[in-house]
């Protein structure tokens, strides 16, 4: 299978989103990623569901909508609504990931779990034959632009291990300081679907830089 390429609108230009989301859907992009922050879980404050709703309008693309909130229960409905074609929330988010992830099933969303550099692997074993994707973060989440955690790779394979033992499909995406030096390292790691914000959205070429990114 080839790798999947998750283009973030984080780093797109706010002011033009409408042909940001345009590029997105002519380039070879495979998700629309979308990063909800409340700025309690995390350190800052992205945009809501109105900005998830005008993104569906264009949109050609599943979106991938990746929530940084605390109490994401209440949001899924709304967020599958908007029109997520994926929700991931926190481990770290979620006392009871569980029933979080059969409510994001019962929406009729894949439902992801997305894990600090911190939170380790492990405590993913036991539900990892129940969720589709899990969003491994390469830097703390907060913020676009950072720069890439090297031990990442290390994660990715104990992850990759984790899967493969248990017989699971789940795939495995990265989210943080994503660019065309590490890539072909988390992909060999086990990595099935790149998130890239800035190095997509600030090169001079961004449908290009996605081609690169997917011919990995
Ligand atoms: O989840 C995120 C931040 O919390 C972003 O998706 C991530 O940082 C991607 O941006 P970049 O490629 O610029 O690092």
């Amino acid at each position: 299978m080839s790798t999947l390429v998750a283009p973030s609108v984080l780093a797109s230009d706010f002011a033009n989103l409408q042909s940001e989301i345009e590029m997105l859907n002519e380039s070879s992009a495979d998700y629309i990623h979308i990063d909800i922050m409340d700025g309690v879980f995390v350190p800052n404050i992205s945009f809501g569901l109105p900005v998830v709703e005008a993104i569906n309008v264009h949109a050609k693309k599943p979106l991938d909508v990746h929530l940084m909130i605390v109490n994401p229960d209440q949001y899924l409905k709304s967020f599958s609504d908007a029109g997520a074609s994926v929700i991931s929330v926190h481990l770290e988010a979620c006392p009871h990931l569980h029933r979080t992830i059969q409510a994001i099933k019962e929406l009729g969303c894949k439902a992801g779990v997305a894990i600090n550099p911190h939170s380790s692997v492990e405590l993913l074993r036991d539900i990892i034959r129940d969720i589709d994707q899990v969003i491994v973060m390469s830097v703390n989440p907060g913020f676009g632009g950072q720069k890439f955690i090297e031990h990442t790779y290390a994660k990715v394979r104990a992850l990759k291990a984790i899967i493969t033992a248990s017989g699971a499909e789940t795939k495995i995406e990265i989210d943080g300081g994503v660019n065309l030096e590490n890539a072909p390292k988390l992909i060999d790691a086990g990595a099935d679907i790149l998130v890239a914000g800035s190095f997509v959205f600030k090169s001079s070429d961004p449908s290009k830089t996605i081609a690169e990114l997917k011919e990995l």
